[in-house]
């Protein structure tokens, strides 16, 4: 046999196996379609992260027992599109994202939503709350926390004025590009992008004499790359989706100071998960104002074997408030003793399957 005929054979037999995937997927997607229709009639949730991800597991498990060559990333991006596309088929439900198209947020909505959801861009994290208030939305992304920058004040603001939960939480590791229509550094004289995407490129910019070039922040790194696609001697910060969205010639690619800078998302809605067995939970905390309040506080979380990951605090309206995240459920036996004893100091903001160990 020719190399031509057996690459025409092992073709054949991969038009096979696609037909049969097509057939079970298809299959997959009419009882997908009657889970719908009881969900309708129940009001159940349409998104379970917790059964999403006791799927891959299973899987996962199945086809370590096989030696399969798929590994656990690709059986999750290939399930994750699945399931997206099954969540469209029991309901279109509207996402909204801090915009604009191209943006870091919205990257990490399309990790999780796929790419066939209705998406929507909304240009504050407060409209993303407001929007899902007015359930113009079912879910709402929104950045929490990045490892160059901390806490995201606004989504912090954004959970002691309004009632969403979070019902899942997304990392994304951030890459920004140096994007610009000119052909040598030596001609750009301004440069476009987010304050905080200025800062976390500090280094490189001194590093290229672009600290002296004059650097405007604007709303977006998206608006970045929009700009300077349209403005000759001006380049853009921006994500390498957002250059290419405006056909902007990328020049550097990961220009970043530091190489692991990530940013941690959640996902919003409206309702709770149950318990997945690999929780964690967020809580406000607003303590009154007396000595030695917080150690008690926290002494009570450690008398419960309940294991903090995360302790931030924020100042709302002069008053000093904590932002802490613990291993386990809202419903978990120890914790949900030491959220009842202190129920008038905590805002419980959501309990979710745990994807990140800490960023
Ligand atoms: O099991 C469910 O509740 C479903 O709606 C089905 C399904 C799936 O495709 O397997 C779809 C959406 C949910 O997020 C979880 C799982």
């Amino acid at each position: 046999m020719t190399n031509e005929d057996g690459l025409l054979e092992l073709r054949n037999q991969l038009d096979n196996i696609d037909n049969k995937l097509l057939e079970l997927l298809n299959e997959r997607m009419n009882i997908v379609h009657k889970v719908g229709s009881l969900k309708a009639k129940s009001g159940g949730a349409i998104y379970r992260p917790d059964r999403e991800k006791a799927i891959i597991d299973r899987l996962d498990k199945i086809n370590q027992a096989q030696s399969g060559l798929l590994n656990r990333s690709a059986i999750e991006a290939l399930f994750l599109e699945i399931f997206a596309i099954s969540r469209n088929i029991e309901l279109p439900e509207n996402i909204g994202y801090l915009g604009p198209q191209g943006s870091f947020t919205h990257q990490a909505a399309e990790s999780r939503f796929g790419a066939m959801s209705s998406y929507i861009s909304i240009s504050s994290i407060k409209g993303i709350f407001k929007e899902l208030a007015s359930k113009k939305i079912k879910f709402g992304v929104v950045p929490i926390e990045n490892s160059s920058n901390g806490i995201v004040n606004d989504t912090i603001n954004g959970f002691t004025n309004y009632d969403s939960k979070i019902v899942a939480e997304v990392l994304l590791n951030i890459h920004h590009t140096l994007a610009t229509t000119c052909d040598k550094i030596s001609d750009i004289k301004k440069i476009y992008s987010k304050d905080i995407a200025f800062d976390q490129c500090r280094r490189f910019l001194t590093n290229f004499g672009l600290d002296e070039v004059d650097l405007i922040p604007v709303e977006s790194t998206t608006k970045a790359a929009k700009l300077a696609a349209n403005e000759p001697n001006s380049a853009a910060i921006c994500a390498h989706v957002a250059a290419k969205l405006y056909n902007l010639p990328i020049l550097f690619e990961n220009i970043e100071d530091k190489d692991n800078n990530k940013t941690r998302f959640f996902i919003l809605s409206d309702f709770e998960n149950a318990q997945s067995g690999n929780d964690k939970t967020s809580i406000l905390v607003n303590l009154p104002d007396e000595q030695g309040v917080l150690v008690r506080f926290l002494n009570d979380f450690n008398n419960s074997g309940i294991n903090l990951t995360k302790i931030k605090s924020h100042i709302v309206e002069g008053n000093s408030i904590f932002f802490i995240d613990f291993d386990g459920h809202k419903d978990d036996d120890n914790v949900k003793k030491v959220l009842e004893k202190h129920k008038s100091s905590i805002k419980v903001l959501g309990s979710y399957v745990k994807e990140i160990s800490d960023i």
